[in-house]
């Protein structure tokens, strides 16, 4: 179960490397280092229902490369499941091109994409296990099914029952293992036949946080370890910060942003992008807590944005001494988002108020600095 070389050196890439589609000029061509798994071109699916012609998905343009984690985000209805299915096949693109590990989904036959599936694991929100199985006959499922003989199978089945830490549960039955151990199960058996690709559609929304951050754990050992690329589908912003590399979001069927999970995180562009990252980074404060603080703190009021190379502590020493400006930090927090800092920090400034705006535009030169009250 070695990690294949390609992997490896897309591991290794420095995050920045990651360019932004829409926004920034590529530095570096990034398919030339590690080949595309899923290339998306332009692609469309429509549903023709009695009253109405439904579009999922809307001509979307994506790559996504071997052996990365990426994290397709999006509000109920956006298209996420309708995106996974097609990426497997189990629905039809209506217009575009899609490549799946080098097969043209769009133009195959359902028995050609049989054997494409076959290099495709998936796992869902209900875990999908057969409650008449036991947690071993789960996992075995996918190898009968591919024609295993039993002595190969009860081995494979124990390697990846061993894997994810169900070594010792392999003859009890789904109804007796909690949600965390049950999607366990259902990582063992999307594994079975060894997939390049792993599709998780909404995989841990069924769980509670820790059970949660419990399997991200496990599929980014998967990833880590197996050099399985994975398609994480969520509407937690949370998820993607856990584990993605890169991340798209997804509204109405089309892609409004995308790009290395760090640079999303740091620069949103989009309103949907800000408001999933608003669900998990709680750095600046909300109009409430602006308010608690206007009564409390009568001078100016600024947010500062942290990074890992922005070093604002020489100007905030001098601060007083340059520009008579004496501040206080009243709201904020740094974080590490793909173990890189991240955060934010609320100062209120007191003094003159030319020294004030003059402390403000030397803060300018190192990072972003945004008055929320003058
Ligand atoms: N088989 C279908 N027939 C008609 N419309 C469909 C079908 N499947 C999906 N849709 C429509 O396509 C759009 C996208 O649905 P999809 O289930 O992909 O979204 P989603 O982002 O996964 O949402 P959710 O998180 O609620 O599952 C929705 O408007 C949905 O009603």
């Amino acid at each position: 179960m070695n990690r294949p070389q390609q992997h490896q050196r897309h591991q290794n890439q420095p995050h920045h490397q990651y360019h932004r589609q829409h926004r920034l000029t590529p530095t570096t061509d990034r398919s030339e280092i590690v080949p595309t798994i899923v290339q998306f071109e332009g692609v469309s699916k429509t549903f023709e229902t009695k009253q109405q012609t439904v579009t999922a998905i809307d001509g979307i343009d994506l790559s996504i490369e071997e052996g990365e984690i990426f994290g397709v985000i999006g509000y109920s209805g956006a298209g996420k499941s309708t995106l996974v299915r097609l990426v497997n096949g189990l629905e039809r693109i209506t217009g575009g091109r899609l490549i799946v590990d080098g097969n043209d989904i769009g133009a195959m036959r359902e028995s050609e994409l049989r054997k494409v599936r076959l290099g495709i694991g998936m796992i869902f929100q209900q875990f999908n296990l057969f409650r008449s199985r036991t947690v071993a006959g789960n996992v075995a499922y996918p190898l009968r099914v591919a024609g295993w003989k039993k002595e190969a199978r009860d081995r494979r089945v124990a390697e990846l029952l061993d894997f994810v830490g169900l070594l010792d549960r392999a003859h009890d039955y789904p109804d007796q293992l909690s949600g965390g151990q049950k999607q366990r199960v259902g990582v063992a058996r999307a594994l079975a036949t060894s997939p390049k690709l792993l599709l998780a559609d909404e995989s841990t929304s069924a769980l509670d946080p820790e059970t949660t951050q419990e399997v991200l754990r496990l599929l980014q050992k998967v990833n880590r370890e197996l050099g399985v690329t994975i398609i994480v589908i969520t509407h937690e912003m949370d998820v993607v910060r856990s584990i993605a590399d890169r991340v798209a979001v997804l509204e109405k069927g089309k892609i409004v942003e995308q790009g290395a999970v760090f640079d999303i995180f740091s620069d949103p562009q989009t309103d949907t992008a800000r408001r999933f990252i608003s669900t998990v980074i709680r750095n600046q404060p909300s109009h409430t807590d602006l308010d608690r603080l206007q009564k409390v703190h009568s001078g100016r009021i600024v947010n500062v944005e942290i990074h890992e190379s922005v070093r604002i502590g020489d100007i905030l020493t001098h601060a007083f001494t340059e520009h008579g400006v004496r501040f206080e930090v009243v709201y904020g927090g740094i974080g590490a988002i793909q173990e890189r800092s991240f955060g934010s920090l609320t100062l209120e400034l007191n003094g003159p108020d030319d020294g004030i705006d003059a402390f403000l535009a030397q803060l300018r030169t190192v990072t972003t600095v945004e008055e929320v009250r003058s």
